[in-house]
């Protein structure tokens, strides 16, 4: 059975940086899949824009994420699985071996966790919280910044209850923490 881990925390916790940690360890039975790509893939299109520099940390980045938030909430609106359902298909479609575990390195929303849940059950999908102090996050390059920060994308899973997994990522290349996330993600 394939296994689904959904990573969620604020800016600059390291969910990237923890995904691609666990994948490494996975080796090729693992996928990072990222919400974030059918949504910024979407939006170059509508915009015709250049999608490297979307995808890159340059400039482009924060001028445009604004407005695609925008965008992608009423997107949403109409569809709430829709951008969750567009990355999984894109995962699958593009893997020519079988994946037995999916990373989902960027989860923002309570309904994120609800269509994951809805689509494959709690026996395959985990939902793993990270958090960092602030000190650390700023350390990482994180700055406050209205209309990201204080939006729902950001926010709206502050108030959730229900993660499997609440976890700190503060110290620096912490091994032990990825040793201690293999185990109770029970991926060992
Ligand atoms: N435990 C760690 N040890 C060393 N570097 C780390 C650690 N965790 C995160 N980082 C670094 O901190 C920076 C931010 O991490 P990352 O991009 O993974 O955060 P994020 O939560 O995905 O951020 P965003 O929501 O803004 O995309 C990256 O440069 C990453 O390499």
């Amino acid at each position: 059975m394939m296994k689904i881990i959904l990573i969620s925390g604020k800016r600059k916790c390291g969910k990237d940086y923890i995904a691609e940690r666990l994948q490494k360890r996975l080796t090729n039975c693992s996928r990072i899949v990222r919400i974030s790509e059918p949504i910024k893939s979407e939006w170059a299109r509508k915009l015709q824009l250049d999608l490297s520099a979307l995808l890159s940390d340059g400039p482009y980045k924060e001028k445009y994420r604004r407005d695609m938030i925008v965008w992608s909430d009423e997107v949403r609106s109409r569809d709430y699985g829709y951008f969750c359902r567009a990355a999984m298909a894109e995962a699958m479609e593009t893997t020519d071996h079988p994946i037995s575990y999916i990373i989902v390195s960027d989860i923002r929303r309570k309904n994120d966790i609800k269509w994951f849940l809805e689509q494959y059950g709690p026996q395959m999908v985990q939902t793993l919280r990270l958090t960092s102090r602030i000190e650390v996050r700023k350390a990482r390059g994180w700055k406050f910044t209205q209309g990201i920060d204080d939006v729902t994308s950001e926010c709206d899973l502050d108030d959730y209850q229900s993660f499997d997994h609440v976890v700190a990522n503060d110290l620096q290349e912490d091994q032990q923490l990825i040793e201690h996330l293999l185990d109770i993600l029970q991926l060992k």
